[in-house]
């Protein structure tokens, strides 16, 4: 991985210093050869049967960019030419000799590659082998697993079976920072599942593990089963069987990145209502904070439209007397407190975060860049202005260092013009500096920007429906409202709410 690094890195340093002009060639081979999805170097005259893409691009006035659009035309590739069988062999960048003078480059070279995102290039590496369809696989695996049933009845315990499952042979399709994922289909069951493999230290319990224990929602990823197994060299790995879906959220926008349009309106409000509604069903039933929402982490079925949040290896019951580490989540979707050093903060960093997330799909890149922590905040005062000492105290009321760049704030309603109003007064309620003032996430589901999906007799509210969008377990979902106002609230969830009898 970090020699592929070093090379991008290089390879992308090359041009000058506002734009790339690079071209680069991608192989991707037919899955005759034995090469799996190892990055690997070719023997020469063995030539293995390619898709060669090639690709040329200018003008990209920064590397993430840049990074971006190769992933999606490797994606868009793969998927045009419906290859079921192939597997990403090695990607391969081939520079155009620079014609600017030499001695500017190791200067470029130093200067673009600190503006590298370790995250991006990761999944540029990693991101499409979800993609591929495996080979195929006659090896069945079998394992004796843990079989995980969520107990719908409150106070009782989830119920745990041994039982054996086999599998086809799965390959490695993807990395993240702790785990390996791999799809596959469960022989018995015939259930598409993904599997993710995380080290396991022999001294903690996992909490991944614990908390996916405690989840049973339709829009977060369930577990369905688990083991553990050892490798050679006695390492214990933890194996988590969960629910498959075969997109994020990340990768859908990059779909439409490419094709130089935007995601439709009505997807992303379905996408922001279900991601507000995992959110209520994790602070308030499970009493968990995510403290990870990305795109990365939000799967999603584009032919459907129903979204389920994934790797909750973050997540935590957050305790109000017990402190938490403020350097958590990544870093554009990270809560200004966190940047502001709280270790007291909210199950609220999560609306923050999603916030985030619904105005990269608006806006079809990140609404916050940040590259480096201190820089995520100027990004932030850039479009939020500077906080207010009563913001200041209500993010972090110990921090003094009172400092900040003196920029005049573009605002989001200027960054947004053109979007619905609704979907303004959605951020702008959402993206408030101090925690307590953000709209926690039920609040949030009944703000006008949902409106549209809860009119009867339309295509939308059909979809709603298949969705079950506006099936709210009282007891759970709803257990936090106070009493007196359930029947209003109720009632708004599922009609418009200039519709709804009482206002909120
Ligand atoms: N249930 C699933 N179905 C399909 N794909 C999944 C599933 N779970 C994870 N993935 C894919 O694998 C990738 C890595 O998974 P995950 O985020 O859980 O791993 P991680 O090691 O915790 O990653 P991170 O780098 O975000 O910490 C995700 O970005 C997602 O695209």
């Amino acid at each position: 991985m970090a020699a592929v690094l070093k090379s991008l890195v290089q390879k992308i340093s090359f041009g000058n210093s506002d734009s790339l002009q690079l071209k680069h060639k991608t192989s991707i081979q037919s899955n005759t050869s034995n090469t799996g999805l190892e990055k690997k170097k070719r023997k020469p005259g063995k030539e293995p049967n390619k898709i060669p893409v090639h690709h040329r691009i200018s003008n990209y006035s920064n590397s993430a960019e840049y990074i971006s659009d190769i992933e999606n035309h490797i994606i868009s590739k793969l998927l045009d030419a419906d290859k079921k069988d192939i597997t990403v062999d090695h990607i391969e960048f081939v520079d155009i000799p620079d014609t600017k003078a030499n001695e500017e480059k190791d200067v470029k070279q130093e200067n673009t590659s600190t503006k590298l995102d370790k995250e991006r290039i990761d999944r540029m590496i990693n991101f499409d082998y979800r993609y591929v369809e495996s080979k195929q696989r006659t090896r069945l695996v079998h394992k004796k697993v843990y079989k995980h049933e969520h107990n719908a009845d409150a106070g009782k315990k989830n119920s745990e079976e041994i039982v054996n499952i086999s599998y086809p042979a799965v390959e490695v399709v993807g990395h993240g920072s702790f785990g390996v994922v791999v799809t596959t289909v469960i022989n018995e069951t015939n259930q598409k599942v993904a599997i993710k493999k995380v080290l396991q230290d022999r001294r903690y319990k996992n909490r991944e593990l614990e908390t996916m224990k405690l989840l049973n929602h339709l829009n977060t990823i369930s577990l369905k089963y688990y083991f553990y197994e050892k490798d050679g060299e006695d390492e214990v790995y933890l194996n988590l069987i969960l629910d498959y879906m075969p997109q994020s959220l990340y990768q859908r926008l990059r779909h439409f990145v490419h094709l130089k349009t935007q995601m439709p309106r009505l997807e992303i409000k379905f996408y922001a209502y279900q991601l507000f509604k995992a959110l209520n069903y994790l602070h308030n039933v499970s009493q968990i904070c995510h403290r990870d929402i990305k795109p990365q982490n939000v799967l999603v079925d584009p032919k459907t439209f129903s979204l389920k949040i994934c790797d909750f290896g973050s997540a935590k019951c957050l305790k109000p007397d017990q402190p938490n580490v403020s350097y958590i989540c990544s870093r554009y979707y990270r809560a200004p407190e966190l940047m502001f050093g709280a270790t007291n903060y909210s199950n609220q960093i999560d609306v923050w975060s999603s916030a985030c997330v619904i105005a990269e799909l608006l806006l079809g890149k990140p609404l916050f860049p940040g590259e480096s922590g201190i820089d995520q905040l100027v990004e932030v005062i850039k479009i939020m202005g500077i906080p207010t000492k009563d913001e200041i105290s209500g993010m972090n009321p110990n921090y003094k260092d009172h400092i900040f760049p003196n920029v005049k704030p573009v605002t989001l309603a200027r960054l947004l013009k053109g979007e619905d109003s609704d979907a303004l007064d959605l951020l702008s309620k959402a993206l408030r500096y101090d925690p307590r003032a953000r709209l926690p996430p039920l609040k949030c589901l009944l703000l006008k920007y949902f409106d549209e999906i809860k009119i009867r007799d339309t295509d939308a509210y059909a979809k709603a429906q298949c969705l079950r969008i506006f099936d709210f377990d009282v007891q759970t979902e709803l257990g936090h409202v106070p009493p007196a106002e359930l029947s209003t609230i109720e009632v708004a969830l599922k009609q418009p709410v200039s519709q709804a009898l009482t206002s909120l």
